[in-house]
């Protein structure tokens, strides 16, 4: 088989037991799968959970704490024990970790975003083992990546991942959930996640584990749109990984012909960039941009509202309301007199072409 890049998210139920401990026969399964895709020459990233679940019993709580400073102190202690036992696992192997510990903000800042990506593409570069987790302890809870799952889908389009492999404790997704309705039917193959799937499906989960399969399913949504593959579900052993790249896996596969890469500057605009102004656009330049794959001229650009630099990330509106966002090449006054200029060229004539508003590369359309 073909080397691949490959995701491997390991959910809280997978990795610790309900009285906040590791559980180190199920993690020692995770290690000798993940040893073996990587004795296939495989690339391996790692997003581990579990940190609120392996440490909350040693801070005194009965159960996963609710409050968020009990959360974050226990995913303090819970995070070193986690790593402490894939060190010591994968040493069997030869295999070394590195820890990451990501906020929201390493992905909204693009300095940020672009470290974390020349950080793990190095490590991979060097056969390190990378094993990424929210750093929970300094997160804030509005600026959260609401949970692995969707970490996981961020970071495997982010690397362009050939695979997001979903690791939970149910055998894939059903049409209800099956701990409640035992006639719940397994479906083996989706091409796509729906706004009615996702309607349809509650986020309760096990007691350890946060968002349940609804957040398992927007994660999935979210990796398909970046163009990654996404295999949900179970498996035992260690040629459990193995199993699921050929297809053969106890779990649900969503994926389909369609599925393209999508750049990482246009990855970032879409999912993680704020918009510092707006700029108003003809029914000409409409069409140019959405129809007509083009980039943005400055003559279709008929008025601007805010204030900000080139580089910046600007929302586009035409005729038909917000169109989408992408990184403008002119400052908020640059652009003004551009503007002016043309009209003046217009009258007399003299029209040259100018430089791109916004390049198509850099260019993300809403869903219109
Ligand atoms: N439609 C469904 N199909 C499968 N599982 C479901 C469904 N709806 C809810 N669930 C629940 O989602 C749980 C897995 O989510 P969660 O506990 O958050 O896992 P993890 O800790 O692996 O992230 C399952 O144990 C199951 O109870
Ligand atoms: N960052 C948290 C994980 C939160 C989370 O999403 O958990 P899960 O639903 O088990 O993947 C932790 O390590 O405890």
């Amino acid at each position: 088989m073909k080397k691949q890049r490959i995701v491997v998210k390991i959910g809280s139920s997978s990795l610790t037991n309900d009285k906040g401990e590791i559980d180190q026969e199920k993690l020692n399964d995770h290690v000798h799968a993940v040893a073996a895709l990587r004795k296939d020459r495989h690339e391996v990233i790692l997003v581990s959970s579990g940190a609120v679940a392996a440490g909350f019993s040693r801070l005194g709580y009965p159960s996963r704490p609710v409050t968020i400073k009990g959360r974050q102190a226990a995913a303090a202690v819970g995070q070193s024990l986690l790593i402490e036992s894939y060190i010591e696992k994968f040493s069997e192997f030869n295999i070394i970790p590195a820890q990451i510990l990501l906020t929201r903000t390493d992905f909204s800042n693009r300095e940020r975003y672009r470290n974390a990506f020349a950080t793990i593409s190095e490590l991979l570069d060097r056969g390190i083992l990378p094993i990424i987790n929210e750093n929970d302890t300094v997160s804030v809870e509005e600026l959260t990546f609401g949970d692995n799952d969707m970490l996981s889908a961020l970071v495997s389009g982010f690397i362009h991942a050939d695979q997001l492999i979903i690791l939970t404790d149910v055998n894939g997704l059903y049409d209800s959930n099956p701990r409640i309705n035992p006639d719940a039917r397994k479906l083996d193959y989706l091409e796509q996640i729906t706004d009615e799937m996702l309607a349809g499906t509650d986020s309760g989960g096990s007691k350890v584990g946060t968002g349940g399969m609804k957040s398992k399913l927007l994660a999935a949504k979210t990796a398909n749109e970046l163009g990654v593959p996404v295999f949900i579900g179970y498996g035992k052993g260690p040629d459990k990984l193995q199993e699921i790249l050929k297809g053969r896996g106890d779990g649900t596969y969503i994926s389909n012909s369609r599925l393209s890469s999508i750049n990482t500057t246009r990855q970032w605009i879409a999912l993680h960039s704020e918009a510092t102004g707006k700029i108003y656009v003809d029914k000409g330049a409409e069409e140019a941009i959405l129809y007509n794959g083009k980039s943005l001229l400055p003559a279709g650009v008929f008025k601007i509202q805010g204030t900000f630099d080139k580089g910046d990330v600007v929302e586009v509106i035409g005729v038909s309301g917000l169109l989408g966002k992408g990184e403008v090449r002119y400052s908020s006054e640059q652009l003004k007199q551009e503007i002016a200029k043309r009209a003046d060229e217009r009258k007399t004539e003299a029209f040259v072409p100018a430089i791109e508003v916004i390049h198509r590369d850099k260019w993300v359309q809403v869903k219109i």
